[in-house]
């Protein structure tokens, strides 16, 4: 019974957030000003829900294709400012930050024209096309003295940080495979939905399996060293050309080798048939399987809602033992900041600030970790024989 209750107060205080209880260190400074490209479906989850309960942000200004678009969404979400373009948005001399949720094609080239306006962004996932762009995004930041980080929120949440600290503390061996499946209910997305469009940089591969991809990498440490298969069944999109529709992957599975003689399994599904014909099919479980026991983590990417880590541990019987953690927010208060009813965008927002300000964030995703995973998320679509999405025509002139 307390756990169904903690579920609804965890989740109702995740969508409606208290206000801030104060600001850290610099109640008198003004507040970061972000401006965020397009009136996207994810920014409320992403950035304003969790902006209402950080002390130090302002959600200040939103620009859309269409102006009456940004208007409306303005109105809904109290954004003060709205601009009648992304151009216009980016020279906004009291936008601190850009947001950018753009379809994954457009990355590159509104991030790098807001790094070079000046703006730190706050880039979503994933980073963009190929990993020659990541590049040079994350060069072009770096040269500016610019925050630019790739959105991938649920490694800011505790469960994750958990789950590592279980598998590195070697009390199950060495890791032998690791397994990340991110499987979302048919019907989620129409079939013109920009993950089912090659030329704005869609596929499950790129959409879900970015962060399948990440999860092999963060849990082992490591680089994978060879994609062994790879297989793909393709989106059905009646808009789209027959030549570009067959390059969309609407579901994706490909085995690895990750050094020391680990193997990796990633799975993603955008639109996956019924079960029975009529009951949905979800999963959203990663599992490591060690020497003498596995780490299963359910709910690896919406973990807020609702998550368990499983651990089974053999004894040299073969007797197996069950226990089951949750982490919700960090164990100890040296470990992070933090309140159960943190989304991992919450815990995203806080790091990001923490990184503007010159404060250490309690984790970060590097430009090193981003670029590798674009790379290898190509060379899968190599393997297959899609080949890469394309590269953004929008040249850069610095
Ligand atoms: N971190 C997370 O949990 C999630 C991240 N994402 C990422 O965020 C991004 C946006 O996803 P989502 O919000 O679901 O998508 P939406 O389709 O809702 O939003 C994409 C936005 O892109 C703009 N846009 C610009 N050009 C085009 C075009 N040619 N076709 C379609 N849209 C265009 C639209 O802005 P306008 O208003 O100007 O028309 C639209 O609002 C993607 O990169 C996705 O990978 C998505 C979901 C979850
Ligand atoms: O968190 C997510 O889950 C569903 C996906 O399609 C989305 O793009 C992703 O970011």
């Amino acid at each position: 019974m307390s756990s169904v209750l903690g579920f609804i107060k965890r989740n109702y205080r995740a969508a409606y957030p208290p206000g801030p209880r104060s600001a850290p260190d610099n109640l008198n400074s003004p507040k970061i000003r972000f401006g965020i490209l397009g009136a996207a479906a994810i920014a409320p989850k992403a950035l304003l829900i969790p902006a209402l309960n950080h002390p130090e942000v302002e959600v200040y200004a939103v620009a859309a294709r269409d102006e009456k678009r940004a208007k409306e969404f303005a109105r809904k979400w109290n954004i003060p400012k709205v601009h009648a373009s992304y151009q216009e948005l980016i020279e906004d001399e009291d936008v601190d930050v850009i947001y950018n949720p753009l379809p994954v094609g457009l990355h590159y080239e509104w991030t790098m024209k807001a790094l070079q306006k000046g703006k730190h962004v706050l880039l979503e996932k994933p980073s963009a096309d190929t990993a020659q762009e990541v590049t040079a995004m994350f060069e072009l930041a770096e040269s500016k003295g610019l925050v630019l980080v790739e959105a991938f929120h649920y490694r800011f949440h505790p469960v994750l940080q958990r789950a590592k600290a279980i598998v590195d503390s070697n009390e199950l061996g060495k890791i032998l495979n690791v397994s990340a499946t991110l499987v979302v209910p048919s019907g989620m997305f129409s079939p013109d939905d920009i993950r089912f469009d090659y030329d704005l940089g869609g596929g499950a591969l790129m959409d879900v399996g970015c962060y399948t991809m990440n999860f092999i990498r963060y849990i082992t440490s490591s680089d994978p060293v060879s994609v062994n298969t790879a297989v793909y069944e393709a989106a059905k999109n009646p808009k789209a050309s027959p030549e570009t529709v067959s390059k969309v992957d609407r579901m994706f599975k490909a085995t690895l080798s990750m050094p020391n003689d680990v193997t990796a399994t990633i799975h993603g599904d955008l639109a996956p048939p019924y079960r029975l014909g009529f009951i949905p099919n979800v999963d959203i479980t990663a599992v490591i399987e060690c020497e003498s026991g596995t780490v299963e983590i359910y709910n690896w990417v919406s973990p807020t809602l609702y998550h368990t880590i499983t651990i089974t541990q053999k004894d040299d019987k073969g007797k197996k033992t069950t226990r089951k953690e949750k982490a919700y927010a960090f164990g100890d208060p040296g470990q992070g900041k933090g309140e159960d009813w943190w989304t991992t965008y919450r815990y995203q927002l806080e790091a990001f600030m923490d990184r503007l300000k010159g404060r250490q964030p309690q984790t970060w995703i590097s430009k090193g970790d981003s670029v590798a995973n674009i790379q290898w998320i190509e060379n899968i679509y190599q393997e297959m024989g899609l080949g890469s999405r394309p590269k953004s025509t929008y040249v850069h002139d610095s």
